[in-house]
């Protein structure tokens, strides 16, 4: 490909970094619209390790940035970087890197159709979590801000999987899921920078006097598996799963993902959350994921085994009311179980997290307390 054989250049500038003091602000420019600064993310940061962990590919994520056009007038001063003795990438340019003019054009177009949505119409992509896979927002951690910064941004995982809002309608930018995406602007965008990315790392390794491919090879780069799906446990009870041979189902043993070989005509059966939940923790959502890669069609079959969904799944009392065990999910019913965990990005065993009842919750009873 021909962003393979890229010439590197560098040029070394000064970066800037932007700051805006709120207060100056809104003695300067009153008649502009204040964001809000409302923390928009109170919400709990689950421990979202497991999809760190299980990307076995360069993980990037796309960040694009918008800032307000009044910005220079109000600038604090730009902050200076650590004296650095190396290269600094913060303070680095690559030209001649093989992405065309107008592709880089194009994406900026995009960007700027994007932030002009409607915040009613970007309201589905308002952020909650920090690894969500689409996700805009305002600043960086509005709560914990004491000085604002003044763009607004759009982060979008873009591999191993690729994801991009299908908004606005109609621009090239957009990822349309029902047609062939390579032909799309953005996937192509990423495709290429992440070319160079690579192309850069390769330099400097050989910099680091290390052979040429050393930093793919130790951060796992050169892995041509994708993610079929991340990380999970099932919402039901029981599954039944089988597979045309390929394998690629992985299991998580002792922090390792384990790929498991099926015995021939057999069914991989996966306990489920509901289980969990009404065995009082006896049984185990089994976390597991599945790998595919870009050689061959891999096809399973997965039968989800469930209760109905008006029923309220609890501990069973008998495992909860012998005096000993307290109950440690808060019951609700399977379908609201199956709207929340199909409605979030999957994560783990997260939204069953949520129904864990923590020791002190129980009836003012401590676990360990006489
Ligand atoms: O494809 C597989 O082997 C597993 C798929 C899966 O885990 C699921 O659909 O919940
Ligand atoms: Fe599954």
């Amino acid at each position: 490909m021909h962003w393979c054989s890229v010439t590197l250049q560098w040029r070394r500038k000064s970066a800037k970094t932007i700051a805006i003091d709120a207060a100056k602000y809104l003695e300067e420019f009153r008649q502009v619209t204040l964001l809000p600064l409302v923390p928009m993310i109170k919400q709990f940061l689950k421990t979202q390790k497991t999809q760190f962990q299980s990307l076995t590919s360069l993980y990037s994520l796309l960040v694009l940035l918008i800032n307000s056009p009044n910005l220079s007038k109000s600038l604090a001063k730009p902050a200076r970087t650590g004296a650095s003795s190396s290269i600094d990438f913060d303070e680095s340019q690559v030209i001649n890197h093989g992405v065309s003019e107008s592709i880089m054009e194009a994406m900026i177009e995009g960007i700027r159709g994007f932030f002009n949505l409607t915040d009613e119409e970007k309201r589905e992509f308002k952020g909650k979590n920090v690894l969500d896979l689409i996700r805009c927002g305002t600043s960086f951690h509005t709560s914990m801000e004491k000085v604002f910064y003044w763009r607004d941004y759009l982060k979008v995982l873009v591999h191993p999987e690729f994801h991009f809002p299908n908004k606005p309608a109609g621009s090239r930018f957009v990822h349309w899921l029902c047609c062939n995406c390579c032909n799309e602007l953005s996937l192509e965008y990423c495709k290429r920078t992440r070319g160079v990315a690579s192309e850069l790392l390769k330099a400097i390794s050989q910099s680091l006097g290390l052979e040429i491919c050393y930093i793919k090879k130790a951060m796992d780069l050169e892995n041509e598996l994708a993610m079929g799906m991340p990380p999970h446990s099932d919402h039901n009870l029981l599954s039944l799963i089988t597979h045309n041979g390929i394998g690629g189902f992985e299991l998580q043993q002792n922090g390792m993902w384990v790929n498991i070989i099926a015995i021939a005509n057999s069914f991989l059966v996966n306990i489920a959350d509901q289980l969990e939940i009404l065995s009082n923790g006896k049984y185990k959502g089994i976390l597991h994921r599945a790998i595919i890669n870009k050689k061959v069609t891999r096809i399973s079959l997965v039968m989800t085994n469930g209760p109905s969904l008006d029923k309220i799944v609890n501990s069973a009392p008998e495992l909860v009311n012998n005096g000993i065990n307290q109950p440690a999910y808060y019951g609700i019913t399977y379908k609201e179980y199956l709207q929340c965990q199909q409605s979030n990005s999957l994560d783990g065993k997260g939204y069953l997290d949520c129904l864990r009842i923590k020791p002190y919750e129980v009836s003012g009873f401590v676990f360990g307390s006489q």
